[in-house]
Formats: C-alpha cells, structure tokens, sequence
C-alpha cells in the first residue's frame, strides 16, 4: 500500500529565539516528539505521510523518501540535524505485522540543540505559505494520564512457559538466541493529553530518546543508529540486572551483570549482528572491546557503542534496512529467531522493538528501537510491551521479572 503520488513539499527553516520547552507545540492527540536531554524536535500537523507494510517495509519508505527530497524545495537557514526537511517515523517490527510503517512530515516543527533553536514550517506546492517565522500557539499540557494496566494472573505463568519452550528450541539447535515478549494492555482516558505522558517519560528518563510518533510513544535508552554527514554511531544494549538498593548492592548488581557468562553472551549476539550488518555499508567500524555498564533508573544494562564511516553512501534508512531486526530484539540466527518469535508470541508487536526517529533530506537523522514504550490508539486503548534475550542458562522465573522492570517506565508514568 504505497502512496502513489510523490508531492512537492515546500519547506522553511528560520532561527528562533529560545522557545523554551517544546512539548507544548505537538498535537495533544497524535504528538510527534523527538527528545533527549531537553534538546530534539517536535511537530504538528501532518504535511505528508507515506504508509506501507509488508517485507519491503524499510525500503519503500526510503525510496519514497528519496523522491520527496529529490523534489522539495528547501530553504534552511540553520542548517542543524533536525532542521530542514524531516520526517518522524515508526517502522513495524515484522513482515507479517498488520501495523502500518510511516514516515511523517509535520506542517510545523520546533526543535532546539544546545545554543540554537528553530521553527520548520512545510506546505505542499501551490498552497498558500504560512510566514516560517511565525511560532505555533503553544498549548499547556493537561494533567499526567492514568491507566490500569493490568496484569492478567495467567500471564507470569504463560511468559516463563513461553521461555522454557525457547530454551528447550536452543537446547534442540533451532536458534542461539530469541528475544521473547509479553504485553500489558489498558485505557486512557480518551481525550486525555498524549504530549503529557511523553513529557512524563522525558523527565524520568532523560538521558533516554523520547518518541511519540503515530501514537507510539516511549523512551528508549537504544539508539539504533545515528548518521551525520558520512559518520554512524549506534549503542547496542543486550544484558540487564536490576539496579540495587543502596550504593554497594546498586555497584555489586553491576559487577555482578558485567561477570555474567550468560548476560555477556546475550550482548556478544547482539554486537556481532550489528557489526555483521553494517559491514557492507562501512569502514573503520569501531566498538569497545567489552561492554560497560549502562546505569538507568529502572535497570542496568550492559551497553557498547559503535562508531563508523560509511562507505557507500547508505541514508540513515539503508542503514536501518542492514540492521533490523539485531539480536537485541530478534535472535540468532535473524530469520530462524523471527520465525520462532512468529510461532511462539501470541500477538502482533506492532511497532514495539521497531525502528523509530527522524531522518532529513540528506539522509541523516537518529533512530532508536522502540522500547520501553506502548502503542496508544485513537479510542486510549493502550498496549505495553516488553521483552528480553533468551539464550542457554536463561532462567524463566528471572526473564519474567525483567520483563516487569522494562515495563517501570510506561507504568510509572501512567500511575
Ligand atoms: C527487548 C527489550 O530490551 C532489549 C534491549 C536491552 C536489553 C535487553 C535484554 O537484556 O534482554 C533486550 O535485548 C525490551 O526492553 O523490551
């Protein structure tokens, strides 16, 4: 289901003075927000979505992408990552998912880096321009979202069933590594303010990217890829203890994560699919020689980050394409891990450990895998997932109890 029709987009990026936080210039029903750290974009409106599903997911958008950049007309006088043309997207996890996969261009974004902040405002050719320097009305947030996300009592039980089966299928040979999940559903209120629970997100997880796009919204500590002018950096997370109470245990849980066979095996997988797919694409490919310890509030993780040059002029979307799924959301080998994920989950995961972020006209931008978030229907019906790598020595009753704390940050933020 592509969009047939390749529009000219006409686009105004101006300098603004500080406009201070941002999340009061997204829509309060269907936000776009990318944050992390105070510094991002948000837009509103929609200029332009381009929708599509199925295997060639990924490439579509980037070839539709392609031609909408090819064709616009841009006047940038900032000249940032974020600036200019850029779409917000979501990318379903799988082939078979009946989530759509979008990339977004908003009418309006206001984004802020640093010392520098701007205003992008888009038309489609032949409408009338809207002055780029005029800034949105900045709405005040409505109150924090609550919602009762129930846990259903047969589920515990069903999850470490589900990991026992996984473990016997790595025991048999099938796979080396899956990541298995499990969801937690509830309502929001239904006219209930969107941009609030990014917000609340943002503030409890700032060193997080913030996402909301098309109504998947969350904070993820995995950028999937970052790509700036030739240069790619991402940070592989796989390997997880729960944070300790009080300094020494909080450190022994690190120690304890760092030391662990099997936490590191479950990295190990997960670093090698990345580096084995971004191989074709790059040169000078440089990572840690072992993981370090990544200390958020909910959990530690064990974390390498991966820099590059990329050698053939991939865009951040070809380079999305090379990677996802990595074992970090998918398994080992790839295709036996998705088609087991496939038999043994027992629901779609939409967008959940899909790409999602922001890419510009040069094929910049910054993506993440999108954890620790939910999907958010137009009626509030809310799904939550959450996940994690099984591989030998898992143990069923631990993969459980993770998967509780990968949900902390959506819960926490609607309670
Ligand atoms: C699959 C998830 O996390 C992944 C990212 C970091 C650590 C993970 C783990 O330790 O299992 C998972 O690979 C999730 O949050 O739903």
């Amino acid at each position: 289901m592509s969009t047939p029709v390749i529009p000219r987009l006409h686009v105004t990026t101006r300098a603004l003075a500080d406009p201070g936080t941002l999340f009061g210039f997204a829509d309060r029903t269907n936000p776009l927000m990318w944050m992390r750290d105070g510094a991002g974009i948000v837009g509103s409106g929609v200029a332009l979505r381009l929708s599509t599903a199925g295997e060639d997911r990924i490439t579509d958008l980037a070839t539709q992408w392609q031609q909408i950049a090819d064709t616009a007309r841009v006047r940038d006088e900032v000249g940032l990552p974020g600036t200019g043309l850029v779409a917000f997207g979501t990318i379903a996890f799988s082939a078979v998912s009946s989530a759509e996969s979008v990339l977004i261009v908003p009418r309006v974004i206001v984004g802020r880096s640093g010392e520098h902040a701007w205003i992008t405002r888009v038309s489609l050719e032949g409408e009338p321009t809207v002055d780029a320097d005029l800034l949105p009305a900045r709405t005040p947030l409505g109150q924090s979202l609550t919602a009762d996300l129930a846990e259903d009592p047969a589920d515990a039980e069903r999850h470490r069933d589900l990991v026992r089966t996984a473990l016997a299928r790595i025991q048999r040979g099938d796979v080396a590594k899956i990541v298995l999940a499990r969801t937690v559903t509830g309502q929001l209120q239904a006219d209930g303010d969107r941009r609030r629970l990014a917000a609340d997100l943002a503030a409890a997880y700032p060193q997080c990217w913030t996402y909301a796009v098309d109504g998947m919204i969350g904070a993820s500590p995995e950028t999937l890829i970052s790509v700036r002018d030739g240069s790619l950096s991402l940070r592989v997370l796989a390997g997880t203890a729960a944070r300790g109470h009080g300094a020494t245990e909080d450190r022994a849980a690190a120690e304890t994560l760092i030391e662990s066979r099997k936490d590191r095996d479950e990295h190990a997988f997960a670093v090698r699919s990345a580096l084995a797919a971004l191989a074709p694409h790059a040169a000078g490919l440089h990572g840690q020689d072992s993981p370090f310890t990544l200390r958020l509030p909910n959990l530690w993780h064990l974390a390498t980050d991966i820099s590059g040059r990329i050698s053939d002029r991939a865009s951040v979307l070809d380079l999305i394409q090379a990677l996802h799924p990595t074992a970090a959301v998918g398994g080992t080998p790839t295709l036996a891990a998705i088609d087991l994920i496939n038999e043994l989950e027992p629901f779609d995961r939409g967008r959940y450990a899909g790409p999602t972020g922001w890419v510009d006209a040069h094929g910049n931008g910054d993506w993440a895998i999108a954890l620790r978030g939910a999907q958010v229907d137009p009626d509030g019906h809310i799904t939550a997932y959450a996940g994690g790598g099984i591989v030998a020595g898992s143990d069923p009753e631990s993969e459980f109890r993770e998967t509780g704390m990968k949900f902390r940050p959506i819960r926490d933020a609607l309670s």
